[in-house]
């Protein structure tokens, strides 16, 4: 399945000196975003920081959103994850779109001007409305959670 979504550059280098944001292979699920900074960072262990991916996209449909998940070589291997663990990209945003960086690994890890730092992907969205009630028909599961099938 495809999905039409606007995208605007807000950055001259991407689509000049960088690609566009591009699925890797036919079958990717997420698109790499690159860091669109001014100059290389290092992000001391357990530090956070905002960054530009020169780019915006409006979704438009209320069935869909985007998320931005980590790269799993940087963060299994560096541990650059999300600050945020996971952005979500509501689908009337049409700000420039950010990724918190977080080193949550025991090294600096440096970040260069067009790296490839997360990745966008697009999911369905299923918006709920609310009919309050004073009790629920009792399910299987009932009130039990947290553990309390067991482990084995
Ligand atoms: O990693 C992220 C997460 C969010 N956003 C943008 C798109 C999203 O639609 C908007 C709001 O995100 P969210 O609702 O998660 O944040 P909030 O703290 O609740 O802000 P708001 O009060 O604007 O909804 O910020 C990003 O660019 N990058
Ligand atoms: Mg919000």
């Amino acid at each position: 399945m495809s999905l039409q979504v606007e995208f605007r550059c807000l950055d001259e280098r991407l689509g000049r000196d960088f690609p566009l944001p591009e699925y890797a292979t036919a079958h990717s699920a997420g698109l790499d975003l690159r860091a669109m900074i001014d100059q290389a960072i290092e992000l001391a262990p357990g530090d956070a920081q905002l960054v530009p991916t020169g780019m915006a996209i409006h979704i438009g449909d209320p069935g869909v959103c985007a998320v931005i998940l980590p790269r799993s070589g940087l963060g299994h291997k560096q541990g650059l994850v999300m600050g945020n663990l996971v952005g979500l990209i509501d689908a009337d945003y049409q700000g420039p779109l950010m990724v918190s960086l977080w080193n949550r690994g025991r090294l600096p890890v440096t970040i260069t001007p067009g790296d490839r730092v997360a990745q966008l992907v697009f999911l369905p969205v299923v918006r709920a409305v609310f009919h309050q009630v004073d009790q629920f028909e009792r399910s299987a599961r009932g009130e039990g959670g947290f553990g309390h099938t067991g482990v084995r």
